[in-house]
């Protein structure tokens, strides 16, 4: 029913930013493939329900993307597992997942659960702050973690998280030269259309965040 290897574009909202039910409307009613919901910091169960609660409203499919244990709650169509590759601290490889797994995998539906390998890349975004990731990386390493996600762990989804900087558009394109099976996600500094072009044609799908926040008209062009 939900299948992220259709998708071309996502929008990212953040549970710990503000939006009115005017914009999250339009948001919803863009003709964008999936919500995503979730951030780096400030995420809390509180917040994430109401965002939840508020683009359930809407046809949209709406997906939690995990980042910590105390804010998953029932109700998602898909949950997002990411597991940072580039991590250098274990919780966010598979520390984390584990003690999730061990506390609550006998409750969970694994048919709604999808797994993330992701790359960071800005070392200055809070996801690689948070999660203490080597981001001095070649492409040949970025390739590499790309391998690793499809042929070594057979991971759905490789992410590679430019977070509030444009990437290397030959860099997106040189690792999905490398991807078959798994579905390769761009997100990073997408601040306009033709941005959203050219990543649009280096990568499977587009995550839009920041810029939805700062001006969602741009934003809504960026659905390609
Ligand atoms: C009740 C019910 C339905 C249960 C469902 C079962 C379920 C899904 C259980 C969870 C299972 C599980 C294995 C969970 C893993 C637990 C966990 C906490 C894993 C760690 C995840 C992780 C590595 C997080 C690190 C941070 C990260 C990569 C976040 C991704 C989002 C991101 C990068 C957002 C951008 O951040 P932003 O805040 O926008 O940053 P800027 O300000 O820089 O823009
Ligand atoms: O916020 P931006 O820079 O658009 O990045 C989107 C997403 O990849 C963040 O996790
Ligand atoms: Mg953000």
């Amino acid at each position: 029913m939900y299948d992220v290897r259709e998708w071309k574009h996502v929008f990212k909202l953040d549970p710990n930013k503000e939006l009115s039910d005017q914009d999250l409307e339009t948001i919803c009613e863009s003709g964008t493939d999936a919500v995503l919901i979730g951030g780096s910091d400030g995420v809390t169960l509180e917040n994430v329900l109401d965002l939840m609660a508020r683009v359930r409203r809407y046809t949209v499919p709406c997906v939690l993307e995990v980042s910590n244990l105390e804010s998953v709650t029932p109700g998602f169509d898909l949950y997002f597992i990411p597991t940072v590759l580039n991590s250098k601290d274990l919780r966010w490889i598979t520390g984390l997942h584990h003690e999730a797994l061990k506390e609550h995998g006998d409750l969970m539906n694994w048919e709604e659960i999808i797994a993330e390998g992701y790359c960071i890349i800005n070392p200055d975004c809070k996801a690689a702050r948070l999660t203490d990731a080597k981001t001095d990386l070649t492409k040949d390493d970025i390739i590499a973690y790309a391998r690793m996600s499809e042929r070594l762990f057979r991971l759905p989804i490789f992410y590679l998280e430019y977070s509030g900087i444009y990437g290397d558009p030959s860099i997106v394109k040189a690792v999905h030269q490398e991807l078959d099976e798994t579905t390769l996600f761009y997100g990073g500094g997408i601040t306009s259309k033709e941005k959203a072009l050219e990543m649009a044609q280096a990568a499977d799908v587009i995550v839009v965040g920041n810029l939805i926040y700062d001006n969602l008209g741009e934003a809504l062009k960026t659905i390609v």
